[in-house]
């Protein structure tokens, strides 16, 4: 483990019920991570998801260890992250948590591309990767992914988390004011 010690700092960790509050207010893109190795097939919806790098193309997800997906995403060496449409909040809501994993990928259909994970038909779109790192902070798992492979991506609208429910984005376009002017 090599989280930052904050006895070590002079402030301490606010408390995690404040810290979620204030994450409730950032919008994110939802994603579904999923795998099919040793360990077999799992997946579970993921806002933790972040763009590391383009040289070479990398991201990172965030899993809680105690998610039901973390067995097998733990025994796979490959991940897809299909980052849904705004038509996708039920699979969002199904991979979420609490649904047996067969009952989970029988809500969609799913293809392969380059490393066998499974991959999301209708997503808006999908990064295919290899599993190059994997560090522990807290009660998740960071995990490096060197991407691999991409779907084709759709043209819909993405979907959002934001406020605890989901959301379409509008795409509304707002332009700096220097640059307006
Ligand atoms: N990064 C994660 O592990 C996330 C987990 N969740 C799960 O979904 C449940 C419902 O979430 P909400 O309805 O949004 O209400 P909430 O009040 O539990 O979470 C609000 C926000 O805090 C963050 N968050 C929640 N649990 C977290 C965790 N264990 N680790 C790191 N960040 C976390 C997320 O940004 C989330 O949108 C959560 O209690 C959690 O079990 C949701 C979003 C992200
Ligand atoms: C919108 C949303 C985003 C989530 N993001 C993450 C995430 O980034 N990482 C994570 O480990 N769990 C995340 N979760 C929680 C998992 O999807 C899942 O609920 C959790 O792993 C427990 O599921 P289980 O019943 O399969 O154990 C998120 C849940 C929701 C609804």
């Amino acid at each position: 483990m090599s989280e930052t010690d904050p006895s070590a700092d002079s402030a301490p960790y606010v408390e995690g019920g404040a810290f979620r509050g204030a994450m409730a207010r950032v919008a994110s893109a939802v994603h579904l991570v999923t795998t099919d190795g040793p360990g077999g097939r799992a997946g579970f919806t993921a806002s933790a998801v972040c763009s590391v790098s383009d040289g070479p193309p990398t991201l990172l997800v965030c899993i809680n260890r105690t998610s039901s997906a973390y067995a097998a995403m733990s025994a796979s060496d490959v991940l897809c992250v299909n980052t849904l449409a705004a038509d996708q909040s039920d699979i969002a809501a199904a991979f979420g948590g609490r649904t047996p994993m067969e009952t989970r990928f029988a809500a969609a259909s799913w293809t392969r591309i380059v490393t066998g994970a499974p991959v999301l038909e209708g997503a808006l779109t999908a990064f295919d990767c290899r599993i190059v790192g994997r560090h522990p902070v807290g009660t998740h798992d960071v995990l490096y992914c060197a991407v691999v492979g991409l779907a084709a991506p759709g043209d819909g609208q993405g979907l959002v988390y934001a406020e605890r429910g989901y959301h379409a984005v509008p795409l509304t376009h707002v332009a700096p004011r220097e640059a307006a002017a």
